[in-house]
């Protein structure tokens, strides 16, 4: 994704936006920043009731204080919106990728020839287009025919076209996206609105994030702060007016003043700066080329110890190409090769495809028609691990060595044993062994091959510091899994695992307490995706995956965890550490001007007012300036996110303790007697 930064621009839009959240539909969604914007209302009401002779306090106080109430609402609402700034600024790019185009509608998948030409928008779910080489996809899809290099640069701001091709985990295809060499045949399977392109617009846009569950939480803490000091604050009007009456001196508290000191005391920094914090998060994300569709996700991250991963197309490349046949012995390999290329003649996998083009270029074995003989083709499955074709009484069979071991077996044969030799030295290499048999006779093997991602070995040595495990799961043998495991680096691995078997094994992590993530992009992949905690699909892989997951890596990277992660702590992390600075804050204050508010009524009191303060007045303004300024003040840290370290969690939590707690004790004292001297220095009391 175009990483946008913050410039003019986002600027100019966010003070306008802060403009446009001063409607009350807008300020209900936060109840601590609606203390403070009822309380600027009401000192508007106490200023304008002053021309009345209605007097609270001194009208050209009363109007100060509710000038910085009011600009108090204002900066919090620029924390949020400079915040959605960037996220606007990048569904505005994305949103040029989404012009509607002319599709060609099909008729049916087998006549190119006959289509309609309609625009995009109108294209429902099921309905079939043709593209090619020029053409921008309409929709977003599932290929069902032909392969092509697609140009995803539109989403992935990566320039290097992708392969799309019909049946195996690189079948999806998203509308906005261009051809740039052959055709393909679409199955459209989104409708107008509710695209890929349509989602993404809105998750960087904002517009569906939701309030996460810890966020709720946080919330409801800050709500109750509030509430107990609205109380605390209420109950000092009537209080200093009966013991003003008692000590028959001087005059009881103003509204004004007591409004301008619950807004003091309310958590009004962290819940000014709540959601920012959140949306830069996912922002952040963004800019890292993932897109998560939960913000609960991204706090999940942030805990995540234990990482599994699928191999075929999420460790390696994934496009698995048949390179060798290898028969066993007494089997001539034109024999081997007639028999694979029969078994893969109707298998849409990239696999089947490879070995029909490698059996016709070494010995010219055309694709034959098998319509006549009554053939009944076997659909490869994640389950049995195997595909095949049925005819004349013939059965060819062609699979995972275990799954074709089991097979010819059961069917009362012999599995040779040099078979195993061919395997061994296959799965060694690193490549998918593929054993073929015919009426259960084992003939050989096809060696596909495959390659590890770049540079996966130094960064799952980084997640490993990070403190996450990372287990490789695959339906793949043993012995391949192993060698893919030694190269690519990861701790441990699972091999000839089904969906099930991916599945039973999350939900075992998690019974023990971990917390999973998950990355993969196949459709057997999908219900393990479900059940992670952070689920990251692979953007080169099938709908299906991309369904399952609550994140999308546009970079399809095997370690993308890694940022995922930093983010998520981060997030956490910066969330802790302003709530502390927060409340630490409003205890200070609390002792700072309790004292001198009843100056008034007792002058011994004065005493008390260790910073010296010049006048009553003169320490609420200052307080409920630093108040406001302070959330100005803490934007870039609420974007940019407190430094992360990687240290141990309890060392990290005693840091941040130290810093932002006792920062946000000692900071107010400081601040508010600076701007108390600059007030009465200045003359402007
Ligand atoms: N077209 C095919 N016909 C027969 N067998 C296949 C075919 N494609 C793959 N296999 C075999 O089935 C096994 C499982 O394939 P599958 O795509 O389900 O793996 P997976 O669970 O996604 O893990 P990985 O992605 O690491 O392979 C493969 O390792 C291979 O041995
Ligand atoms: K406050
Ligand atoms: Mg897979």
């Amino acid at each position: 994704m175009n990483g946008k930064h913050i410039n003019k621009s986002i600027f100019n839009d966010a003070f306008r936006q802060s403009l446009v959240k001063l409607s009350p539909r807008v300020q209900l969604k936060n109840p601590v920043m609606l203390v403070v914007y009822i309380g600027a209302i009401i000192t508007t009401f106490l200023y304008i009731l002053s021309f009345m002779g209605i007097k609270d306090e001194n009208s050209w106080y009363t109007l100060d204080i509710a000038l910085i109430l009011w600009l108090t609402v204002l900066f919090a609402n620029f924390a949020e919106s400079i915040a959605e700034g960037r996220g606007r600024a990048q569904a505005e790019s994305l949103r040029s990728a989404k012009k509607d185009v002319k599709a060609k509608k099909l008729k049916s998948a087998t006549n190119i020839d006959e289509f309609t030409e309609v625009l995009s928008n109108t294209l429902k779910k099921g309905d079939l287009v043709f593209v090619v080489a020029g053409n921008q996809i309409p929709m977003d899809g599932e290929v069902i025919d032909g392969a092509a290099s697609v140009d995803e640069s539109a989403i992935t701001g990566e320039s290097a076209p992708v392969i799309r091709e019909s049946g195996g985990d690189r079948s999806a295809v998203t509308g906005g996206t261009t051809v740039v060499s052959d055709w393909l045949i679409i199955q459209v399977t989104a409708e107008a609105g509710e695209s890929f392109l349509d989602k993404m617009i809105a998750m960087v846009e904002g517009a569906t994030r939701k309030k996460t569950p810890n966020e709720i939480a946080l919330q409801i803490l800050l709500v109750t702060l509030t509430i107990i000091f609205l109380v605390v604050t209420a109950t000092l009007l009537p209080f200093s007016k009966f013991v003003g009456k008692l000590a028959g001196s001087g005059t009881a508290i103003s509204i004004t003043n007591v409004i301008a000191l619950l807004v003091c005391l309310a958590p009004t920094t962290i819940g000014a700066l709540l959601s920012s914090i959140g949306i830069a998060g996912m922002s952040r994300l963004n800019q890292a080329n993932v897109l998560a569709m939960s913000g609960r996700a991204i706090e999940a991250a942030g805990d995540v110890d234990i990482l599994l991963l699928d191999k075929t197309g999420t460790i390696t490349l994934g496009n698995r190409q048949a390179s060798e046949f290898i028969p066993v012995c007494n089997v001539e390999e034109r024999e081997l090769a007639d028999a694979a290329q029969l078994s893969s003649l109707a298998d849409e996998t990239a696999e089947g495809r490879s070995i029909v083009i490698l059996a016709k270029e070494k010995f010219d074995i055309r694709g034959r028609d098998l319509s006549q003989l009554n053939a009944n083709f076997i659909e490869f499955s994640a389950r049995t691990r195997m595909s095949g074709v049925d005819f004349g009484g013939n059965e060819i069979r062609k699979g995972a060595v275990d799954a074709i071991k089991n097979y010819v077996l059961q069917k009362g044969g012999e599995y040779p044993s040099d078979c195993d030799q061919i395997v061994q030295r296959v799965a060694g290499a690193g490549g998918t062994p593929l054993v073929v048999a015919h009426n259960a006779k084992v003939l050989g093997v096809i060696y596909l091959k495959d390659i590890v991602k770049n540079g996966v070995k130094e960064r799952f040595s980084d997640l490993r510091k990070m403190g996450i495990k990372t287990i490789m799961i695959t339906g793949d043998n043993p012995m391949t899994a192993a060698a893919i495991a030694a190269e690519a680096g990861v701790d441990d691995f699972l091999a000839e695992a089904t969906p099930e078997a991916k599945l039973a094994l999350i939900r075992d992590y998690q019974t023990k307490g971990h917390l999973v993530a998950m990355t993969g992009d196949g459709t057997n992949d999908a219900p393990a995706l479900a059940q992670a905690d952070v689920a990251v699909a692979m953007n080169t892989g099938t709908q299906a995956a991309k369904e399952a997951g609550n994140m999308v890596d546009l970079d399809s990277s095997p370690t993308k965890l890694i940022d995922i992660v930093r983010i998520g702590k981060q997030l956490l992390m910066t969330r802790g550490a302003l709530t502390t600075f927060s409340v630490a804050n409003d205890v200070a204050k609390y002792f700072a001007i309790i004292p001198v508010l009843f100056f008034g009524i007792f002058p011994q009191l004065t005493t008390l007012n260790i910073l010296g303060f010049t006048s009553t007045t003169s320490a609420i303004l200052s307080a409920i300036i630093y108040n406001a300024l302070i959330i100005v003040f803490l934007i870039p840290l609420a974007l940019k996110g407190v430094k992360y370290r990687e240290l141990p969690a309890g060392k990290l939590l005693k840091r941040n303790i130290l810093i932002y707690g006792l920062g946000g004790v000692i900071a107010p004292f400081l601040a508010i007697k600076l701007i108390d001297m600059i007030l009465t220095v200045s003359g402007l009391l």
